[in-house]
């Protein structure tokens, strides 16, 4: 009988997930795919994301400190075990052990063999300076297809602040069935001015109390507010129209409203059932093109696909995965499905639109036009505890950005509005 082959390392997988964003252009959730991930322990694939996250993060920083040691780039392995070791040392890994490891790395591939020396001479010399240089380096910046629109957007600075944020990365946000007091009390958490519970470690959420039970969910605080927004009430009729994978649908759920939730996507529909079921919530699945649903109903949300831009702090892979390309196509899409769910809606219901973008064509944009297209749609204003009044828009919307709240850890950025039609 053939033995399986043994489990990738979590440094080993890191590198391949390096290499898939960087060199094929795929988002870590389409390269944390497959069997051979599936094959690694638990422990280890938390390690393995965790450091391909953090070189993602500090790449820019990574590459400024080993260009001065590179007379000509090595091969891609080569540059990314470099990459993977100097974010490492400055992040307090020790020296020896790094060092090591990345030597052992490039002297396993036949291919790379022949630079072990090279690897080793290099990392030597910045295993004393690195971590103090690290520290003083620029905060990493975003690529141009992102950072010009961002710049044109909200200006330079704005954009300086939302990088820091970036880099920052995100403390782990839940949104409680019940009592957010309670959960905060249960977990170690705070509670936050708009009612999601904040804590400051990540760790495995699954051995968190109250994950078995179904007492809360893992939701970034800025996207718990579209559903707050549309304030489902009990036994009133509600779709959520781009629904998977559900973190919205629960919260409507949990209102005791009829909730229809609905997702073009039957794979991630999947993950919609399994959240239910652990929460103990309800609502009716329907896998299906949301242009196409028929039905009336007193509120709807559409959480619509969007560029995801404001989930950078969480997601730093992609920047690097997309290039702005299929925007025009989405912005197209979210105005058909918005044009299509003004026509769902009962005489006076409501309408949350909303998208996870930093991009206004995506947001702010979206709602003007759909304003001057539609005759009797109007904007109510966001009244939500917690949120600060400058953040309303012009045309009465709410715009949230990562450098909110910096203070307190920060948020995604998102766009919401609330709409209705007299
Ligand atoms: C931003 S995500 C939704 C996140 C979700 N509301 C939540 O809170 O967990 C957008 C979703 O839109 C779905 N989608 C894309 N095109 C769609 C369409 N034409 N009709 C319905 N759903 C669509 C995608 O499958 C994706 O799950």
């Amino acid at each position: 009988m053939t033995q399986p082959p043994k489990p990738m390392s979590a440094r080993r997988m890191a590198l391949r997930l390096i290499e898939q964003v960087l060199e094929h252009r795929n988002l870590l959730s389409e390269a944390t795919q497959g069997p051979g991930w599936q094959a690694m322990t638990p422990q280890d694939r938390a390690t393995a994301q965790r450091l391909a996250l953090e070189v993602l993060r500090g790449l820019e920083r990574a590459d400024r400190l080993l260009k001065p040691h590179l007379r000509k780039a090595p091969p891609v392995f080569v540059q990314n075990v470099l990459r993977l070791a100097v974010v490492e040392l400055c992040m307090g890994g020790a020296a020896h052990g790094v060092v090591n490891e990345a030597v052992t790395l490039v002297g396993s591939n036949p291919k790379t063999r022949h630079m072990k020396g090279l690897v080793n001479a290099v990392l030597r010399k910045l295993v004393d300076k690195a971590p103090e240089e690290w520290a003083i380096l620029r905060v990493p910046r975003l690529p141009k297809w992102l950072r010009g629109p961002l710049v044109a957007a909200w200006g330079g600075e704005a954009v300086l602040a939302m990088e820091a944020a970036h880099f920052a990365g995100a403390p782990l946000d839940l949104t409680a069935k019940g009592d957010p007091q309670t959960l905060a009390e249960a977990t170690g958490g705070t509670v936050l001015p708009t009612g999601s519970v904040r804590l400051k470690a990540g760790g495995q959420v699954s051995a968190l109390p109250g994950y078995d039970a179904g007492d809360f969910w893992v939701q970034d605080a800025a996207a718990a507010l579209p559903a707050r927004l549309l304030s489902a009430q009990p036994g009133e009729a509600v779709l959520d129209m781009c629904a998977a994978p559900g973190g919205k649908t629960m919260q409507l759920a949990a209102t005791e409203a009829s909730v229809t939730a609905l997702d073009a996507s039957e794979t991630r529909m999947g993950r919609v059932h399994q959240n239910l079921a652990r929460t103990g919530l309800d609502a009716t699945i329907v896998v299906g093109d949301g242009l196409e649903h028929a039905g009336s109903y007193d509120a709807i949300l559409l959480d619509a696909p969007c560029s995801a831009t404001g989930t950078i702090r969480r997601h730093p892979d992609l920047p690097y995965a997309r290039e702005g390309d299929d925007i025009g196509a989405l912005i197209a899409l979210q105005s058909a499905l918005l044009d299509h769910a003004i026509g769902l809606l009962k005489p006076n219901g409501r309408l949350v639109f909303c998208t996870c973008s930093l991009i206004p064509d995506e947001g702010e944009c979206q709602i003007e036009e759909a304003l001057s297209r539609h005759s009797g749609l109007k904007t109510i204003k966001p009244e939500l505890s917690g949120i600060d009044p400058d953040w309303i828009t012009e045309e009465g919307g709410l715009r949230l950005r990562p450098d909110y709240w910096s203070e307190q850890g920060g948020m995604d950025g998102f766009y919401m509005a609330l709409l209705t039609r007299v």
